[in-house]
Formats: structure tokens, C-alpha cells, sequence
């Protein structure tokens, strides 16, 4: 699952896990969760992420791989949400793990995004839901990880949905997607 910050992915993940029951993971849930726990490196994540900067390519790699693992037994598949970042983390990704069957694209307008992360921002407590960070998030989106799209694209992968839409109407073109694989 690729989009901007706010595209929406964490809200349609949702839905998708209750209709398909696949393992959702959220590469941005793991790292906060790693901040909660108030370990030594969730301190050194905290403050990459209050910048909207990128962790380093191989903590969140190994995140992601730990966790897969974990649900290996019971998974009917996996869901990863806000990963790759950047297109070596996706090359890193198939070299460590394997290579995905889908990108799912959530396309909203960078306006859009900014709108509903500063009302996210009002109740989410989220640290890097302010307007700076936000910002920042945005620009790193545009430059790094837009470019992950187009490398699945060459691969005939990706399946864009409109996330400008209401929640249920992006779902519609999210289930179809899913259906044809
Ligand atoms: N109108 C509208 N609002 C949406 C839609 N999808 C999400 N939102 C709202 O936009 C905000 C951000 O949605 P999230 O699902 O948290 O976005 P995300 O892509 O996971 O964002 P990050 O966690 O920052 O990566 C939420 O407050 C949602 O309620 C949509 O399709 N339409
Ligand atoms: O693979 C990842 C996922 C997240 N992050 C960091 O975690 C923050 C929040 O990520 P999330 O996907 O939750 O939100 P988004 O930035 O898409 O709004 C990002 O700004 C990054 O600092 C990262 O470095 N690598
Ligand atoms: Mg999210």
C-alpha cells in the first residue's frame, strides 16, 4: 500500500483487513509502537520521525521481516502499509523477503493530504501531525517515494485507486483490485 502522508492508506487497510483478513502491517505503526515501548532505539526513532525524516532502511526491514515471521503460521497474506519508502527499501525488500503481487496506490492531491492530517492532527497525538512536519513528510513523499510507483509500474503491479472520494467509494476500487489478483 503506497500514498502520500493522509492518503488515507491506515483508513482503507482497515477495510481491507475486515473483508480479506490479511495480516496488516503498518511500517509507520511498528516504529511508533517502538517509541512507546521507551527503549534506547525508540528514542533515536522518535526524533528521525518528529523531523519526517526516514529511518534507516535496514531497523524498518527487519521490523517488517520480525513481524511477518511472527504471523507466518496463520497469515492468508500480508498487507504492508506505507512501505517501501524509497526504491532501494522495495529492492532491499525482494532480496530479503520477496517480491509483492500488488502496489496498491492511494491518490490523493497534495492539498488534500495537508487538510486532513492537520484535523487528524487535532485529535491523533501524533508528533509529526503539525504543520512543519507535515510539510516535510510531503516534500520526502514527492522526492523518494513517488518514485517507488513508477518502479512498480514497470512491473505492471500497480492498481490506483482515487482517494479524493468518499472512504466507501475508494473501498469499491479497492476490492475490485483485490478480487482480480
Ligand atoms: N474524505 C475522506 N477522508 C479520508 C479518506 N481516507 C482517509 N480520510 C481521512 O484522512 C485522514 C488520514 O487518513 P489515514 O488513513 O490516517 O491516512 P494514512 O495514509 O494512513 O496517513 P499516514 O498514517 O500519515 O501515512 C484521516 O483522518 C481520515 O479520516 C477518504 O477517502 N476520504
Ligand atoms: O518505512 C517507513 C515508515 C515510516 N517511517 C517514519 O515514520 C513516519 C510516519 O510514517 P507513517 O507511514 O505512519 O505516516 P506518513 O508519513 O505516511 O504520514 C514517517 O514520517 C517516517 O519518519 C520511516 O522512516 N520508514
Ligand atoms: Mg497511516
Amino acid at each position: 500500500m503506497a500514498g502520500g502522508p493522509g492518503s488515507g492508506k491506515g483508513t482503507q487497510c482497515e477495510k481491507i483487513v475486515a473483508k480479506y483478513g490479511y495480516t496488516h502491517l503498518s511500517s509507520g505503526d511498528l516504529l511508533r509502537a517502538e517509541v512507546a515501548s521507551g527503549s534506547e532505539r525508540g528514542k533515536q526513532l522518535q526524533a528521525i520521525m518528529q523531523k519526517g525524516e526516514l529511518v534507516p532502511l535496514d531497523t524498518v526491514l527487519d521490523m517488517i521481516k520480525d513481524a511477518m515471521i511472527a504471523k507466518a503460521d496463520v497469515s492468508k497474506g500480508y498487507l504492508i502499509d506505507g512501505y517501501p519508502r524509497e526504491v532501494k527499501q522495495g529492492e532491499e525488500f525482494e532480496k530479503k523477503i520477496g517480491k509483492p503481487c500488488m502496489l496498491l496506490y492511494v491518490d490523493a492531491r497534495g492539498e488534500t493530504m495537508v487538510k486532513r492530517l492537520m484535523k487528524r492532527g487535532e485529535t491523533s497525538g501524533r508528533s509529526d501531525d503539525n504543520e512543519e512536519t507535515i510539510k516535510k513528510r510531503l516534500d520526502l513523499y514527492y522526492k523518494a517515494t513517488e518514485p517507488v510507483i513508477a518502479f512498480y509500474e514497470g512491473r505492471g503491479i500497480v492498481r490506483k485507486v482515487d482517494s479524493e472520494l468518499p472512504v466507501d467509494e475508494v473501498f469499491g476500487q479497492v476490492a475490485k483490485a483485490i478480487d482480480a489478483l
